[in-house]
């Protein structure tokens, strides 16, 4: 160590003084405030330099090596180690401490920074209510009936005596300072108002650690949040793109009536919804309905369709993906599942999920949390399921390609939406209602349907539904050139498909062909003679004119609902 211009003075006074008896005390005397001076120098020294490391201390590991390396100069030590005092004020748990290789496995069970230990013990109680650093003996504080559970592991490593002392911050015990030492009777206690000092500035150091730690957590949840918009962002895009602009739904069937009875029933609460219905009637749309008459309405609804996506990427587009977790995963990428947090998550086609990820489905639905494929951590959602299918989900349970766990947790709320030709009366609205739209889209002038078109429409069992309707009403409009549309270019039907072998082949009379055609258009028009939709209307007869058709050729209720 370097002396300081006093100690050389000191120093000077000492080899210049005259050899008597008198000089001889003065001498010693020198002597000893030398060395007391050297002492002091020795400690201020490191205290000095022990604050100059602590400015820079970022993390737990730092100050580990500072107090490793510049305290044993000081001290004749072998281990140390620092506890705080958990939240609970209850217990304590280890801090800093030997965290290398070699120590950890020799030691057994080493401290651990999840153990927590009680305050409620001999050691803490002792040190909590001393303001001087205190030593203990090992082999004495062992017989103790309130000994801490951990010292048996330290007299186990050789451990002789120890001091321990509180740290405080703004007086207030934060927590524990341990010096732990092979040799008895090494720990004097003239260093101890030093090791007081010392404390001090670690607890200075551990706050700054605390400190770093939390803006260290708080960025990575900054990086999670600002990835989770970017997601969301994307996904929006995504769906503008290709997708609704519009969530209105047309129509004032009977039948469209009850679905929205059943959407103000069931929107509002965090209830499964499975809607059910043949491709291209609405089931999206009548999820959407849900989504935004729902409280969660200012959050995402995020669709999944299960039959567009290859099975081997499934799983991650439902529960998201860690980097690296396999081939081609060059980046972490969360799921729908994730995305979809705090708003609804739209299954769309369920039925054709495999049955690999129906189990897996279910356990996220159960546990109300999901785990990234080569993720660690689990992940809490508060998602609301709305799922749709076209298909028989109760037939496909009993042929095994749909699990009846899965289904009866999907079928809380069954909404079913009946196919376009079975709500005639909904026809003339949607056409309207496409006529407008896709006019304004094309920048087209048509604003009406001529009636012989919209008889066309009604006769048409639509196999493709409303979507069907939309496209082929978009291509006539594509196809006229005045403002009424008077052409509909209706896709040829597949006769065999459409009517029954048998019936085609016997020859029939013209009487017979007239009655056959009349009821068939009642059992489609389920029976309505008049008003829009009704059979009247689309036979292009007044209504009174039917009526009398009908008694002519003893047409009877049962003859039209027997399907
Ligand atoms: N009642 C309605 N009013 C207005 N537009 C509708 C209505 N029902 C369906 N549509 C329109 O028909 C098209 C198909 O609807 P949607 O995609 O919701 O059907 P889907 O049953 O989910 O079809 P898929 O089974 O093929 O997924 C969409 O463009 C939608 O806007």
């Amino acid at each position: 160590m370097e002396s300081t211009g006093n100690l050389s003075e000191v120093r000077n006074t000492k080899n210049t003084s005259p050899n008597t008896n008198g000089t001889l005390i003065l001498e010693n005397e020198n002597a000893l405030l030398l060395k007391k001076l050297e002492q002091k120098e020795r400690e201020n020294a490191v205290l000095l330099s022990l604050s100059n490391s602590i400015a820079s201390i970022r993390n737990k590991l730092d100050l580990f090596d500072v107090i490793d390396q510049k305290l044993k100069k000081l001290f004749d030590f072998d281990d140390f180690v620092i506890c705080l005092i958990n939240d609970d004020q209850a217990t304590h748990s280890a801090f800093i401490y030997n965290q290398k290789e070699d120590f950890l496995k020799t030691a057994g069970i080493a401290p651990k920074a999840s153990e927590k230990y009680t305050l409620d013990d001999g050691m803490c109680r002792a040190m909590i209510s001393s303001e001087k650093p205190i030593v203990f003996n090992v082999e004495e504080v062992l017989t103790w009936a309130d000994a801490p559970a951990w010292l048996e592991f330290w007299h186990n490593k050789g451990i002789k005596e120890m001091i321990g002392l509180k740290m405080t911050d703004r007086s207030a015990c934060i927590g524990f300072f341990y010096l732990y030492t092979k040799n008895a009777n090494s720990l004097s206690n003239i260093y101890f108002d030093l090791l007081q000092g010392i404390s001090l500035q670690i607890s200075i150091a551990i706050s700054n650690i605390l400190a770093n730690e939390k803006i260290e957590q708080q960025l990575v949840e900054i990086n999670e949040y600002k990835q989770k918009l970017e997601d969301e962002k994307s996904y929006l895009q995504e769906e503008i793109q290709h997708k609704y602009n519009h969530t209105e739904v047309i129509g004032q069937s009977q039948s469209l009536k009850s679905i929205f009875h059943l959407i103000d029933a069931v929107a509002t609460t965090d209830s499964t919804v499975l809607i059910i219905g043949e491709t291209g009637t609405g089931k999206e749309l009548i999820a959407r309905a849900v989504h935004n008459s729902s409280l969660r309405h200012n959050e995402l609804m995020v669709k999944i369709n299960c039959a567009a996506i290859p099975a081997s990427l499934a799983e991650s587009e439902l529960f998201g993906h860690e980097k690296g977790s396999f081939t081609g995963a060059t980046e972490r990428r969360i799921g729908k599942f994730e995305l979809a947090h705090n708003g609804t998550l739209f299954l769309d086609e369920i039925g054709e999920l495999s049955l690999e990820l129906q189990v897996k489905l279910l356990r996220a639905l159960q546990e109300k949390e999901i785990e990234r494929i080569g993720g660690k951590e689990v992940i809490k959602t508060n998602v609301r399921i709305v799922a749709a299918t076209n298909r028989n989900l109760s037939k496909e349970v009993e042929k095994g390609n749909f699990r009846s766990d899965l289904y009866y947790r999907l079928n809380v709320f069954p909404i079913s939406i009946p196919p376009l030709r079975d709500r005639l009366d909904d026809i003339p609205h949607l056409t309207a209602f496409f006529i407008e739209r896709i006019s304004m889209k094309t920048g087209r002038q048509v604003n009406a349907i001529s009636k012989s078109a919209l008889n066309k429409l009604m006769l048409y069992p639509w196999p493709g539904n409303i979507r069907e309707l939309e496209h082929l009403i978009e291509r006539s409009i594509l196809l006229t050139s005045g403002n009424i549309l008077k052409e509909i270019h209706l896709p040829k039907i597949d006769r065999n498909e459409a009517v029954n072998h048998t019936e085609e082949q016997k020859i029939k009379s013209i009487h017979e062909n007239e009655r056959d055609h009349i009821l068939s258009i009642l059992k489609r028009c389920k029976g309505k003679i008049s008003g829009i939709g009704g059979a009247a209307e689309i036979l292009n007869i007044p209504a009174t004119t039917l009526n009398s058709k009908i008694k002519k050729f003893k047409i009877k209720r049962e003859h039209i609902l027997n399907k």
